[in-house]
């Protein structure tokens, strides 16, 4: 497989803490690579060692089939970014930003300022200063600078975080757009795993400084199960119930929530059973595992 970055055996400590051990990360070239993991899993040091902004304490990063080293110039012309809270110039407009960000990859195209700022809907108000920007025009602006040069290996540490729903879905679609249209090679991190889910082809779970999994998000959804989730008011009852209607493939979650993986029983006739026996029923819904699911499966597994 032809991968656009590898990480071989990274590993970090601060203070003798191991924050991130061992870690083989292989982003395939042309993948959106979802890189999840709880906070202070070691995601963003990971992310800073990749861009060479700190040292590893052993192992490589490997990019574009080349060793990153401190020599690294022409491989980081191809890389875009965002790590943490992005800095800008406050008191230069979003355009004076980009140009200099343009100087400063020496990106000569000053046209394509006019492009990103159109890409992250900023162009009506890239003459303002960037102290008057909100936070989310503030992370758009950063969007825009990371995709500036046209890099191929786009790699964002939570690029969404500050955005409301319809910048984070605009986002998206941009995200996408660049990944299928450009082929852009994109390795982001986020918290919204639901986000992940919609648009990572590819999926790192990373906790306590350790690779959990590393896998196609394909492998997830195929191991999915449709299941009947029951939210009670007394899940011993309930379970009683159940029993008696033959009904044995389920788990008590906690205090009010029941699973069902057997989703051919009917709610219709599951909920007259229930509510006929006495048990309150707040809600009864068809769902199926998703890369939260997952996500926790293994985080819990790994506590
Ligand atoms: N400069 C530093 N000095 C000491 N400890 C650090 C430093 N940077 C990070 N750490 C620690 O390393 C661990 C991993 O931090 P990191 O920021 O990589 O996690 P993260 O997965 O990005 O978390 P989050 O999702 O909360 O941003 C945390 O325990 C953090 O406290």
């Amino acid at each position: 497989m032809d991968y656009i970055m590898e990480t071989v055996g990274l590993r970090k400590s601060y203070k003798g803490n191991v924050v991130v051990n061992d870690v083989n990360i292989h982003v395939p070239k042309g993948a959106i690579y979802g890189f999840v993991g709880p906070n202070g899993a070691g995601k963003s040091t990971v992310m800073k060692m990749i861009l060479n902004l700190i040292q590893p304490e052993a192992g490589e990063v490997q990019l574009f089939g080349e060793k990153v080293t401190d020599q690294s110039y022409e491989v980081f012309k191809r890389v875009g970014s965002i790590i943490e809270n992005p800095y800008f110039y406050e008191k230069m407009t979003a355009r004076q930003n980009l140009e200099l960000h343009c100087d400063y990859m020496g990106f000569p195209n000053k046209e394509r300022i006019d492009e990103v700022l159109q890409m992250v809907d900023l162009q009506n108000v890239e003459g303002k200063q960037i102290r008057h920007y909100s936070l989310g025009m503030k992370q758009r602006l950063a969007i825009a600078r990371a995709i500036l040069a046209k890099p191929e290996f786009l790699i964002l540490d939570e690029p969404i975080n500050a955005l409301d729903p319809e910048g984070i879905r605009e986002m998206r679609n941009l995200f996408q757009r660049l990944n299928q249209e450009d082929g852009t090679t994109i390795f982001i991190s986020s918290h919204i795993l639901s986000e992940v889910d919609l648009i990572a082809d590819t999926i790192g779970i990373i906790q306590h400084g350790n690779l959990l999994a590393e896998l196609p998000i394909e492998e997830i959804h195929k191991h999915q199960t449709e299941y009947i989730s029951l939210q009670v008011d007394d899940v011993a009852h309930a379970a009683t119930l159940l029993e008696q209607m033959g009904i044995t493939n389920f788990s008590i979650l906690d205090k009010e929530f029941i699973r069902i993986y057997d989703s051919n029983i009917s709610g219709k006739v599951l909920s007259k059973a229930l509510i006929e026996s006495g048990v309150g029923l707040e809600s009864l819904g068809r769902k199926q595992d998703t890369l939260e699911d997952y996500f926790f499966q293994l985080t819990e597994e790994g506590k």
